[in-house]
């Protein structure tokens, strides 16, 4: 019998995890902890796969960034890209901590309004906001829009004037910076599908200043997603400088900018975005230029505020290769390992769920993909049937990427606060797959 690993002193594989992630603590006796809440009752009484986020981090993280910015003598609106994480109870906690919202459809913008989010605290970006998606923009009176083309511009343009209303408008620009991140979520580079050249910006941005029922007050950006290091954001907030000062020159005025969102967190060992450095890069190339300023930040508040809940349905031996450990969550639940190759840690809920030394095994979902890994040949505690595992960082683009495919009903999610939990929506049932779908009577009934 293998002896039980010791929460006190717990594996390497998943001591060296925890030191990187402050928000989750190790009990000797329950094992995972998020907020003094064993995150294995939680799994007890919902099952699994569940989703469950800290309210509490998703506050501490919220302030810790507008700290950050105050603290380098910048007065910053903060809208949370509504992408990461659109629960209507994450979107309340984010706009109660004074955050407003970055929506990129009608979806989000409705999401973020029955959050309670204020139109005047809602910007809207996008590539292709279809007609009905900028009327609603129109009569919801949001704060502004961010355009990304030409194209956009006349159109929303056409639109306003229709419907008697004015929009301020930012004009999304594409300072050719690579972000140096992951390929796929790289915004900013030429040949990117995102915003205007920015050689081309200032000559659109005189004609939307004299375009009707436009306001145009600036420039946006927003160069990519997990970004660590610095010099990114230092060369592209540089262009958008340079832009607004040539603006400026050319005997046009600019009130606003729009930095983006896209610090990064720390999934493994690579260290986090910091807040401070960002908020100093934004001062250092930004700070002089009397607009008012805003961030999109997304992933770097909600993604370490949670955690994906998962139970082992069987170990599948190979031999002379590593074992697969077959998880009940699959690429339908958590797509980011799939599509970007993303590193997430697997820690083990509880003493129970580890019960031997650690041991190299590839960790899969069920799904009929190859791509459906979570893990390849990663070191981890021994992981037997009916173990249940965390996988990290999954509080951004993590529910809200979930798809039902192979007939998968979507996750429950759960919201932690204090000593407090309660399930904020429920486990999607088998029934509510097929709910909206009809079979026509021709081929119910053939003639
Ligand atoms: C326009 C825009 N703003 C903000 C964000 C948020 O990015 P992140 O979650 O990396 O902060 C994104 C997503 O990358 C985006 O496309
Ligand atoms: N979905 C991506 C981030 C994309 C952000 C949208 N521009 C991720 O999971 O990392």
């Amino acid at each position: 019998m293998a002896e039980p690993i010791s929460f006190s002193t717990p594996d390497p594989t998943v001591r060296e995890l925890l030191a990187t992630h402050p928000q989750l603590t190790l009990d000797v006796q329950c094992g995972l902890m998020m907020e003094g809440v064993p995150l294995s009752a939680i799994a007890d009484e919902v099952g699994t796969p569940c989703w469950v986020m800290s309210a509490g981090t998703l506050r501490a993280r919220a302030q810790r960034l507008s700290g950050a910015m105050m603290q380098a003598g910048l007065s910053v609106s903060s809208h949370f890209a509504v992408k990461a994480n659109d629960h209507l109870a994450i979107l309340k906690i984010l706009a109660k901590a004074g955050l407003g919202a970055d929506v990129v459809s009608a979806g989000e913008l409705l999401r973020a309004r029955r959050a309670g989010i204020p139109a005047s605290r809602i910007v809207f970006s996008g590539v292709g906001k279809t007609e009905a998606e900028l009327r609603l923009a129109l009569a919801e009176g949001i704060a502004q829009v961010n355009v990304e083309s030409a194209e956009e511009l006349e159109i929303l343009s056409a639109l306003a004037v229709e419907c008697r209303r004015e929009m301020t408008v930012l004009l999304r620009v594409n300072p050719d910076v690579d972000a140096g991140t992951h390929a796929k979520i790289t915004t900013g580079v030429a040949g990117n599908k995102f915003g205007v050249p920015w050689d081309e910006a200032l000559a659109l941005y005189r004609h939307a200043a004299g375009l009707p029922g436009i306001r145009a007050a600036g420039y946006a950006m927003h160069i990519g997603s997990q970004i660590l290091a610095a010099a990114p954001f230092r060369a592209a907030y540089a262009r958008l400088a340079a832009l607004v000062r040539a603006t400026r020159e050319a005997g046009l005025a600019v009130s606003a900018v729009d930095c983006g969102g896209g610090l990064g967190i720390c999934y493994r060992d690579e260290g986090e975005g910091s807040p401070d450095v960002w908020a100093g890069v934004i001062r250092a190339e930004l700070g002089d230029l009397d607009v008012r300023l805003a961030i999109e930040p997304g992933r770097w508040i909600a993604a370490p505020a949670g955690v994906l809940l998962s139970t082992v349905v069987l170990r599948k031996a190979v031999t002379g290769e590593a074992p697969f450990i077959v998880l009940d969550a699959a690429m339908n639940d958590l797509l980011r390992p799939s599509l970007y190759d993303a590193w997430h840690g697997i820690v083990p809920l509880s003493p129970r769920d580890a019960v031997a030394a650690a041991e190299t095994a590839t960790i899969v979902g069920p799904v009929c993909e190859s791509g459906d890994t979570f893990a390849q040949e990663r070191v981890l505690p021994r992981l037997e049937r009916g173990a249940r595992v965390a996988v990290l960082d999954t509080g951004a683009y993590g529910a809200v990427m979930s798809s039902t495919y192979n007939a998968r009903p979507l996750a429950a999610e759960v919201l932690v606060d204090g000593g407090r939990w309660s399930v904020i929506r429920p486990r999607q049932s088998v029934e509510a797959l097929w709910a909206g779908e009809t079979i026509p009577d021709w081929i119910k009934h053939p003639a």
